[in-house]
């Protein structure tokens, strides 16, 4: 450990982009380089404001589902209840890899609020999270740039394979998910509120988690 703070990088991304993946496979390079890792997911299912959030995915929640704003809110508010465990868990290791992160938050938004202006979305997200809620900035983002057709048939094959991961509205929804990717590209290419790095597609999770894991190596 070569600091007394550990950073936080997230991995961000489509739905079926293989976040997951690439979380597991961040561990194991973090760990044969030497450095302590702990994960989290965002949303965190089993708690109050990602169970309302899942609700709404899923329209149980009214006009809340079709609401952009209102579902923005509820993946804050999960963040900020988070904020604790969050840095307890940073003052424990090097690494906390969050599996979605604000981003997440900046990129869904952007992409159903379409209409409105990009950079005035993503300021709105940064304004209620990092300096009204108190949740702490990433230190790096990691860009999986999946394509969608690719990324909607791994979460359709997952899908088959558990029928507990049942496809939500926003997973469904080809054109939110394409709208996501290129907030996504945005929020990279500006390096939106951290350094972001592209995962290399197209090589084995393990490949692509041993270079990015040197990038993060320098970091820590
Ligand atoms: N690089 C890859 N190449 C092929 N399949 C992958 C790759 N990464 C992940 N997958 C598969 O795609 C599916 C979705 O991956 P997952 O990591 O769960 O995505 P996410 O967390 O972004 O939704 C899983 O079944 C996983 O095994
Ligand atoms: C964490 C987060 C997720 N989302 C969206 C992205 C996903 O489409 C959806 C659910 O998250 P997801 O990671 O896909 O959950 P699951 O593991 O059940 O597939 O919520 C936001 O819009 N903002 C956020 O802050």
């Amino acid at each position: 450990m070569t600091s007394d703070v550990g950073i936080l990088v997230a991995i961000e991304g489509i739905d079926g982009a293989g976040k997951n993946t690439l979380v597991s496979a961040l561990e194991s390079a973090l760990d044969a380089r030497g450095l302590s890792s702990a994960r989290r997911a965002f949303p965190r299912y089993g708690t109050h404001h990602a169970d309302l959030a899942a609700g709404a995915l899923r329209g149980r929640l009214g006009p809340v589902s079709g609401s952009p704003e209102a579902m923005a809110l509820l993946f804050a508010l999960d963040r900020q209840a988070a904020t604790p465990d969050l840095l307890a868990a940073k003052g424990e290791v090097d690494v906390l890899l969050c599996d979605r992160y604000v981003a997440s938050n900046a990129a869904y938004s952007a992409a159903r609020l379409g209409e409105r202006s990009f950079s005035d979305v993503i300021g709105w997200i940064e304004a209620m999270e990092h300096e009204e809620m108190g949740v702490p900035r990433a230190d790096g983002y990691i860009l999986l740039p999946t394509p969608v057709t690719e990324a909607r048939r791994r979460a359709d094959a997952r899908a088959a394979d558990d029928a507990s991961r049942e496809l939500d509205a926003y997973e469904t929804d080809a054109r939110l998910q394409a709208d996501t990717a290129a907030a996504y590209e945005r929020l990279a290419q500006t390096e939106w509120t951290a350094p972001w790095w592209r995962a290399e597609l197209g090589v084995p999770p393990e490949d692509a988690a041993a270079m990015l894991a040197d990038r993060i190596a320098a970091l820590a």
